[in-house]
């Protein structure tokens, strides 16, 4: 069965558009974990746009499952990284002026940096996944720098639909084969939701899918904890 990684980022957007201190992304992320959720992710964003340094801190020793680290590969985001020790660090790609991630880390260009971060974070005792587009060079680079873990990016996948999307979604299953040849977890994630995760478990071969923005806006609707658990049921079949 696939793992569930519950992205508590856009409960922190919810609470930073207003300056208040609701809705809280730590009882979240408990909440979800109570639901079915087997790791918690959250993107520390260099901007600070929605989780801030204060929830990174404050949920680690609360987890009772998994804390995935999302962030991008500078200093201080490997020193707070290093410092937290979270379970999972999933470096990514950021650029100031996105709205969301828009693409994966280039770790070919980027293939000294990437490489020396997966050693410091390695040393600091977290399993490094890299957040890559589902491209073979890239996956072949990810195993090179050392990162046991990738997450292919869907974001491209989610975007589409009818041919173009069945496209996509060859593309994810060629870098999954491509993933699992290389000795990698395949992780898998961004943009996903209730109706178009289902062709993404179908692929077979990825071990975690996280999965944010979708829980978030369901739970307007249905509540929290129905929303987590009613994706962990689509993740079973
Ligand atoms: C890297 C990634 O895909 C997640 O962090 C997700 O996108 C939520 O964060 P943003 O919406 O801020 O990119
Ligand atoms: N890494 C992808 C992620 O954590 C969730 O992204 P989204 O579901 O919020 O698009």
């Amino acid at each position: 069965m696939i793992d569930l990684g519950v992205n508590i980022d856009h409960v922190a957007t919810l609470r930073q558009q207003r300056g208040c201190g609701y809705p809280d992304p730590v009882r979240a992320a408990l909440l979800a974990e109570q639901a079915g959720a087997d790791a918690i992710t959250l993107h520390l964003r260099e901007d600070r746009r929605h989780i801030q340094d204060s929830d990174v801190h404050a949920l680690r020793p609360l987890l009772k499952t998994r804390m995935n680290l999302e962030c991008a590969v500078t200093d201080e985001m490997l020193d707070i990284a290093c410092q937290v020790r979270p379970h999972d660090v999933c470096l990514v790609p950021e650029k100031r002026q996105e709205l969301t991630t828009e693409g994966g880390l280039d770790v070919m260009t980027h293939f000294t940096s990437v490489s020396q971060a997966v050693t410091r974070l390695h040393a600091a005792d977290a399993r490094v996944s890299l957040f890559i587009d589902p491209d073979f060079e890239q996956i072949r680079a990810a195993a090179q720098a050392g990162a046991g873990v990738i997450e292919l990016h869907t974001g491209a996948y989610a975007q589409v639909s009818g041919e173009a999307q069945q496209h996509e979604l060859e593309r994810l299953r060629l870098a999954i084969a491509e993933g699992l040849r290389q000795g990698l977890k395949v992780n898998a994630g961004h943009g996903l939701h209730y109706q178009n995760v289902q062709a993404i478990v179908a692929l077979g071969g990825i071990s975690e899918l996280n999965i944010g923005h979708a829980i978030v806006a369901q739970a307007v609707f249905d509540g929290w904890e129905k929303a987590v658990r009613d994706m962990k049921a689509l993740l079973r079949s």
